[in-house]
């Protein structure tokens, strides 16, 4: 059986829709699972929409209709003037107006509440989809993923319990798939109460790995906006080369250093089950796009990785001790108690130095706890850049119009927190 996932960009409107269908219905393999994520900028917007219910916010009902209008436009041109076919999504409608009419719950975490609003930008569009689907003769069965993706209650990072998980969808998946296309929410789950969870923001390729683990899939297959994985990101470089092959070590590093094409988290359920990973693109959907999986051969060629907004951050003990684990451990304490990844990180004798996503009220609330002991130095508005498989030539150009901060290098990676100095610089 096969796994296929298709993200925000690719449903984003009625064309795309339409588009997602034609690849269901090319696809040959007798067993298809469809992982589909909410359109668009949906997700944004949800959460703009939580933020806003929670603050009793007087635009509330504002974001919501937006969020309706997108939705209802999308039904009204794929429904050829019968909307019967999509019933179910007025019904997803009607429940997040019944939600959004309840005072907000005092006793409910703020994080839960968001779970339960953000998910529905998932469940539209599956609907939305599978009806589409159905309309066109398609034989496709739409199943609700908060009841097979088990996770803990760490809402909107909710951690999956696999072997649960896996009971679920193979007891409900494997004879199902002989008959129909299953279409599945990506990003959601739910707590053993049952209350919805999300898996982290861009989760869904991770949840097609999860289905593709379970169901021991022969392939997944993400559909993105571009032809493949490319060595850089083509928003931030114009000159990009498509990479045919990539193993999964190199695949994992380029996620986890923030290649937003792949989720970090995807990779590793495919590589222990030895299970190829194809980024195709949507838009060319004959084309061959990049597979992932068990090859020889490392990165043909240097990779770039750009990370925008970074700040860089330095401790000093007050008590001019030595950077030693006792006070590491205390620094990282308040990382992971606050839920901030650090995205690089160098320590000299006296100091250590870490460079992290600018997220300033967290930032704020984790250094509060470390300001008694530490001298703290903050610098904003850099850039991180990633090369793996690098070289002379290639540090030289990415420096180009910029200050060095920080350097570090391992065997096939370097990693350089810089300024844009802009034209005054030069
Ligand atoms: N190395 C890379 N190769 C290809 N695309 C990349 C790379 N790094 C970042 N990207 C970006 O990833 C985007 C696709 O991922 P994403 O927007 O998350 O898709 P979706 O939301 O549809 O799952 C591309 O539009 C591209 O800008
Ligand atoms: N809709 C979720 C999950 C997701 O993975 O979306 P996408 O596949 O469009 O990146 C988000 O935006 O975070």
């Amino acid at each position: 059986m096969q796994v296929f996932k298709f993200g925000g960009a690719s449903v984003k409107n009625a064309h795309g829709v339409r588009n997602v269908a034609g690849i269901i219905q090319q696809q040959n393999s007798s067993q298809l699972l469809v992982v589909i994520s909410a359109m668009g900028e949906t997700t944004n917007a949800l959460e703009q929409l939580t933020w806003a219910y929670l603050r009793r916010q007087a635009d509330t009902d504002t974001f919501w209709q937006r969020i309706r209008a997108n939705h209802e436009q999308v039904i009204q041109e794929l429904a050829d003037g019968d909307t019967s076919a999509f019933s179910q999504v007025y019904d997803l409608f009607a429940e997040v107006e019944s939600l959004l009419q309840r005072e907000p719950d005092p006793y409910t975490r703020p994080d839960q509440v968001y779970d339960q609003l953000v998910s529905y930008g998932e469940l539209l569009s599956t609907r939305i989809v599978n009806a589409y689907l159905n309309q066109m003769g398609l034989d496709s069965y739409w199943v609700d993923a908060r009841r097979l993706i088990r996770t803990d209650d760490s809402f909107r990072e909710g951690k999956v319990d696999w072997k649960q998980t896996c009971e679920y969808i193979t007891d409900s998946l494997a004879e199902l798939l002989n008959s129909s296309v299953v279409i599945t929410q990506g990003f959601i789950g739910s707590t053993r109460e049952g209350y919805t969870t999300t898996l982290g923001r861009d989760g869904s390729d991770y949840t097609a790995a999860i289905f593709a683990y379970c169901l021991e899939a022969s392939n997944v297959t993400i559909w993105k906006d571009v032809p493949g994985v490319l060595n850089a990101d083509p928003k931030w470089f114009d000159e990009t080369v498509k990479i045919d092959q990539l193993t999964y070590q190199d695949a994992i590093e380029l996620a986890y250093y923030g290649a937003t094409v792949i989720h970090p988290k995807t990779i590793k359920p495919l590589q222990n089950k030895h299970i190829p990973l194809y980024v195709r693109s949507f838009l060319q959907p004959q084309d061959y796009g990049t597979v992932i999986g068990n090859f020889e051969q490392r990165l043909p060629i240097s990779s770039f990785i750009f990370k925008m907004n970074q700040t860089l951050i330095s401790f000093h003990p007050k008590d001019f001790s030595f950077i030693a684990e006792e006070n590491l451990s205390k620094i990282f304490g308040q990382f992971a108690e606050y839920g901030v990844k650090i995205n690089l990180m160098q320590n000299t004798a006296i100091s250590f130095s870490v460079a992290v996503d600018n997220r300033p009220d967290r930032l704020a609330r984790l250094l509060a706890g470390l300001q008694e002991e530490f001298r703290i130095s903050y610098n904003e508005g850099l850039e991180l850049i990633t090369i793996r498989h690098y070289d002379d030539r290639t540090i030289e150009r990415v420096l180009v119009n910029k200050k060095l901060l920080v350097e570090q290098k391992s065997r096939y990676t370097v990693q350089l927190v810089v300024k844009d100095l802009g034209t005054h610089g030069l």
